[in-house]
């Protein structure tokens, strides 16, 4: 039978080494942070030197909650992101207004009832990532979430919040996501991720997917 794979995303690398470990464990995807008040946000410059150290398969991704239009399209231009992720209240008009595949986040933390009505809202959405955190919270908070909560919406989920390598397999057996993704999991500090921590994560992922297949 053969062994489905669980993509996995890194997000809010900071560092170009970070990007380069990354890139030798074979993430699928790594995303950079540009919503305002996080300290994993990069600024242009910075982020366009850790863009050039993703090569291709793997996708680039920018981060946004609530930015204004111009700045995501000042983004897109400088970096050319493969995917864009929006955590805020954006609407489907604003999210597929870049010309770019997008995620649509979906709050699951307490009081976040409403991640099932928004599934239709976003008609156009490439996927939706499950987050850990509470509508208007922002992420890379470390919260999980119960995960027999997640919808299956019909198109990939990336399941997030409060991922590492010690929860991460039962994660992908509970839900079967597309893509799993973390940021507090692998690090020792905001934004300055843990090697040896990116590594266990790494393997426990393809642990999860070797055990599903026997
Ligand atoms: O990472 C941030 O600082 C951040 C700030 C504002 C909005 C979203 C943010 N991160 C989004 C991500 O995709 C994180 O990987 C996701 O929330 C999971 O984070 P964690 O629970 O720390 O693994």
């Amino acid at each position: 039978m053969p062994v489905s794979r669980t993509r996995i995303k890194f997000c809010g690398l900071t560092r170009p080494g970070d990007v380069r470990l990354a890139v030798e464990l074979g993430v699928d995807a790594i995303g950079f942070v540009f919503a305002a008040g996080s300290p994993r946000r990069l600024e242009p410059g910075q982020a366009l030197a850790l863009r050039e150290a993703v090569p291709p398969p793997v996708a680039a991704v920018a981060l946004f909650m609530d930015n204004p239009a111009e700045e995501v399209r000042r983004i897109v231009r400088a970096l050319r992101p493969d995917l864009l992720q929006f955590h805020g209240g954006e609407d489907e008009t604003f999210c597929r207004g870049f010309d770019r595949p997008y995620l649509k986040v979906l709050a699951m933390g307490q009081g976040g009832t409403e991640a099932r009505q928004a599934l239709a809202r976003y008609p156009s959405a490439s996927g939706f990532l499950l987050d850990g955190h509470a509508p208007g919270q922002r992420g890379g908070s470390g919260q999980a979430f119960d995960w027999s909560r997640a919808p299956a919406p019909g198109r990939p989920v990336w399941l997030a919040g409060g991922l590492g390598p010690d929860n991460v397999g039962r994660a992908i057996r509970a839900v079967r996501p597309y893509a799993v993704d973390v940021s507090s999991g692998i690090e020792r500090a905001p934004g300055i991720k843990d090697g040896a921590k990116m590594q266990a994560f790494v393997e426990e992922v393809r642990r999860a997917d070797r055990s599903g297949s026997e």
